[in-house]
């Protein structure tokens, strides 16, 4: 189930709000200007589905969000239980980062977490299928797609030359819970 969690950044331990209220979830961070959305995403997509056909099933929404929001280019990312590498592409999004254009993802099967660290706090939000989460440019945030990811994004970009992260240095990222699936904690 779709959550959010916010602690202080100085402590990990002790949130001060959990929710999965899909309304509470888009009113918490829409005061930071960050978009969530229920979107539907109920089509099931066969372990033979690529990109293309991820790209194909929800080409509505994708031109919608991209004339709304002026992005120019999208593309898919989709870990499954036969990806190689995982732990590769895991570690690639751990760490806080930013990018210079806003970070919009359309969670169309699976789970992974976003952490978005701003104004003192960290907003860790678990995305699953039909969540749609855009980040403002220049916003710290790492991702964790967990130790057995399963999960398909579809990434929206304004650049068409492609996808930049810059690190912050900030080693806030390991003072905060992985993300597991399995130990999801309730309200
Ligand atoms: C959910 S798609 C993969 C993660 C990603 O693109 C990103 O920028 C994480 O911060
Ligand atoms: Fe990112
Ligand atoms: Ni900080």
């Amino acid at each position: 189930m779709s959550e959010l969690t916010v602690y202080l950044e100085s402590d990990a331990r002790r949130p001060e709000l959990r929710t999965t209220d899909p309304v509470l979830i888009a009113g918490h961070l829409v005061h930071s200007g960050i978009l969530y959305e229920r979107w539907a995403a109920d089509t099931p997509l066969p372990a033979s589905t690529d990109g293309g056909d991820v790209l194909r099933v929800y080409a509505g929404p994708i031109a919608r969000l991209k004339e709304a929001r002026g992005f120019r280019a999208v593309d898919v990312v989709r870990i499954t239980p036969r990806t190689e590498n995982v732990a590769t592409l895991r570690a690639k999004f751990l760490d806080e980062h930013i990018h210079d254009e806003d970070e919009a993802r359309f969670f169309v099967e699976g789970a992974a977490a976003f952490y978005i660290h701003l104004e003192g706090r960290v907003f860790r939000v678990v995305c699953e299928a039909g969540d749609l989460l855009s980040i403002p440019a220049g916003t710290p945030h790492w991702f964790d797609m967990g130790a057995s990811p399963r999960f398909t994004a579809i990434r929206f970009f304004g650049r068409p030359d492609g996808w930049v992260a810059s690190p912050t240095g900030d080693t806030i990222a390991a003072r905060f819970p992985t993300f597991d699936p399995d130990r999801m904690e309730t309200a």
